[in-house]
């Protein structure tokens, strides 16, 4: 009966393909170094590096301006169509919830150390400015805003907009926080600079990692940092957050992550350098079936996070 059960559900689980970095349709300069956004970022004519591939799998063209976009169409579907459930903890974005903690130590860690703050004050990144690329809900929004970061949060999704906007209202705390529907491409035409660029468990969500991680470089003023986490393509990370996570227990809805849509920590830190930005530290996050909670580990192998500085070429 239970095994009859299973089968069903696993009867319409995708089976791993080509990642599209090593798709032979997707044109990824291996060879030549890609030129990269010059630095500080200037609206005056620049080299332009040739066009880029033309957008699949739902991704949108931008034909008026001939310049990159992030959005995938059909990724943002998704969000939106789950858009009113990001406070619910027990909800679609129960795993995210239940990993905030866990992140939060990661970031306070690491950020602290590097804009030399001490991390046991309560507001350790006061005076700071930080952007929160692909916020969703805000849920890791308003732990910054508490921690003392003036905070921009920016998504493509507006539904999501508006619920961080309506939460964040809800306490005088998080009230600040900047909340935009737009996306980091946009952000870097309008010249915005923050101190550190953060984008957690997005960049398996855009049309392209490579030039979504140029406009994170290009975010970040010249001594800052980025935080970037997402799911590494191997297979543990398919049998645990695809079939697991998906198919059996049911914590994302089915399709939500597409495994060749998962980057390996070498592949990360490879799109990371070529956007000068270098990879500082990595950590993993490991789920404990029995306490129910996430812990900081070694283990890259399913979650796992990077914290980056830019490097001055
Ligand atoms: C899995 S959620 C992560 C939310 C948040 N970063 C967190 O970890 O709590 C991914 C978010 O990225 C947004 N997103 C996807 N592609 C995007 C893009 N190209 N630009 C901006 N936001 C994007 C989605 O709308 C969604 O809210
Ligand atoms: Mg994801």
């Amino acid at each position: 009966m239970v095994s009859k059960l299973l089968l069903s559900q696993l009867r319409t689980l995708p089976k791993p393909t080509h990642h599209r970095l090593i798709n032979p349709n997707f044109i990824f300069p291996l060879k030549t170094p890609s030129p990269i956004h010059s630095r500080p970022y200037s609206d005056s004519p620049q080299p332009q590096p040739p066009s880029p591939p033309p957008p699949t799998n739902g991704n949108i063209p931008n034909k008026t301006k001939n310049i990159y976009s992030s959005l995938n169409k059909s990724e943002l579907a998704k969000f939106s169509a789950i858009s009113d459930t990001w406070w619910d903890a027990e909800g679609p974005f129960k795993p995210l919830h239940a990993m905030n903690p866990t992140r939060l130590a990661f970031i306070r860690s690491t950020l602290c150390r590097h804009f030399g703050k001490d991390p046991y004050y309560a507001k350790p990144f006061e005076g700071l400015k930080f952007v929160d690329v692909g916020c969703g809900g805000g849920i890791l929004s308003e732990p910054l805003a508490r921690m003392g970061a003036t905070v921009t949060g920016i998504d493509a999704v507006e539904k999501n907009i508006k619920i961080a906007r309506l939460h964040a209202d809800l306490d005088p705390v998080t009230s600040p926080i900047e909340y935009l529907c737009t996306t980091a491409e946009k952000l870097v035409e309008e010249q915005r600079k923050f101190d550190a660029v953060l984008a957690l468990e997005v960049i398996e969500h855009v049309a392209d990692p490579a030039e979504f991680c140029k406009s994170l470089s290009a975010l970040t003023v010249p001594s800052g940092a980025t935080v970037i986490s997402t799911i590494n393509r191997s297979m543990r990370a398919y049998a645990t957050a695809i079939v697991v996570a998906e198919y059996l227990l049911h914590w994302l809805p089915k399709g939500t992550h597409q495994w060749s849509s998962f980057l390996t920590p070498e592949e990360l830190a490879l799109i990371l350098q070529r956007a000068s930005i270098s990879v500082q530290e990595m950590a993993g996050f490991v789920y404990d079936p029995l306490t129910e909670k996430w812990y900081i580990s070694d283990d890259l192998s399913v979650n796992f996070i990077a914290y980056s500085t830019i490097t001055n070429e």
